[in-house]
């Protein structure tokens, strides 16, 4: 199998070839988030406030794997997750970024055909279930909220403090399949914003293969802002084959029959 990538050889476009529910699947993710009209998003009185348990990792490991990069704790974390759509609780697995070339895109998810110059995933698995109790074994489970991602957008503004511990790491992971463990502690709720009231939700999957069909997707409105030298640190990270990481996304799919729900009106 041709490793899947994000160039015109190996890029979205492909990965139906070996992944044929590129294609064929009917929850698809990324989607774009249509706020007027027709098929937008329905507000949702029920929707409750995210909740968050992020105690500050102490020990992580931080990895470009040739199309991102991703921050890993060790498997003891307790971080949960829990509230908003969801009726389970979910531990965090990781969280990685997807980003562009320039300002003008970079995002998975879109905004009435906005992207954001890029977007913060962060992956939790439902550590409640008694089918699985692994993340890789809630992936090939089927279940289909096996997964919650907290997608969340990134715009070019001011410097983010609480993101600088992780994009001044970057030139240490410049090379593909290069880690280094996190030095100190790392506080991921100080990344995000106070409130986690307003958001849009549906049923969706992995944006990368296998494109598992298993994500409860939760995707915040309020961006988070990074500064412009910020965004440039992960334009310089490599994919592998020598050449910088210039577009991690993959275009939007069809909703087909599905709904988005608004917490927010
Ligand atoms: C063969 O089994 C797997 C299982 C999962 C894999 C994976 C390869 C890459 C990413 N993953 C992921 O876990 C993964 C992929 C995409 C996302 S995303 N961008 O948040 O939808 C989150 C997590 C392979
Ligand atoms: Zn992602």
């Amino acid at each position: 199998m041709a490793p899947w990538g994000y160039s015109k050889e190996n890029g979205p476009a492909t990965w139906h070839k070996d992944c044929p529910i590129a294609n064929t699947g009917v929850r698809q993710s990324p989607i774009d988030l249509i706020t007027t009209g027709q098929t937008c998003a329905k507000y949702d009185s029920n929707l409750k406030p995210v909740i968050v348990s992020y105690p500050a990792f102490s020990e992580a490991t931080f990895l470009n794997n040739g199309h991102s990069v991703q921050f890993q704790p060790s498997a003891g974390n307790l971080s949960e997750l829990s509230g908003g759509p969801l009726t389970k609780k979910y531990k965090f697995e990781q969280f990685h970024f997807h980003w562009g070339n320039n300002d003008s895109e970079g995002s998975e998810h879109r905004v009435n055909g906005k992207m954001y110059p890029a977007e913060l995933h962060l992956v939790h698995w439902n550590s409640e279930s008694p089918n699985f109790s692994s993340f890789q074994e809630a992936v090939g489970s089927n279940d289909p909220h096996a997964l919650c991602v907290l997608g969340f957008f990134l715009k070019v503004g001011a410097e983010n403090a609480s993101l600088k511990p992780i994009t001044d790491l970057l030139s240490k992971v410049k090379n593909a399949g290069s880690s280094v463990s996190f030095p100190g502690k790392f506080d991921l709720k100080a990344v995000l914003p106070e409130t986690l009231t307003d958001y849009y939700t549906y049923d969706g999957s992995l944006t990368t293969p296998p494109l598992a069909e298993c994500v409860k997707w939760i995707v915040f409105k309020e961006p988070i802002e990074v500064s412009t030298a910020q965004m440039e640190a992960f334009r310089a990270v490599d994919d592998g084959h020598g050449k910088p990481i210039t577009g991690n996304y993959r275009p939007p799919c069809p909703l087909h029959t599905r709904t988005v729900a608004a917490s927010f009106k």
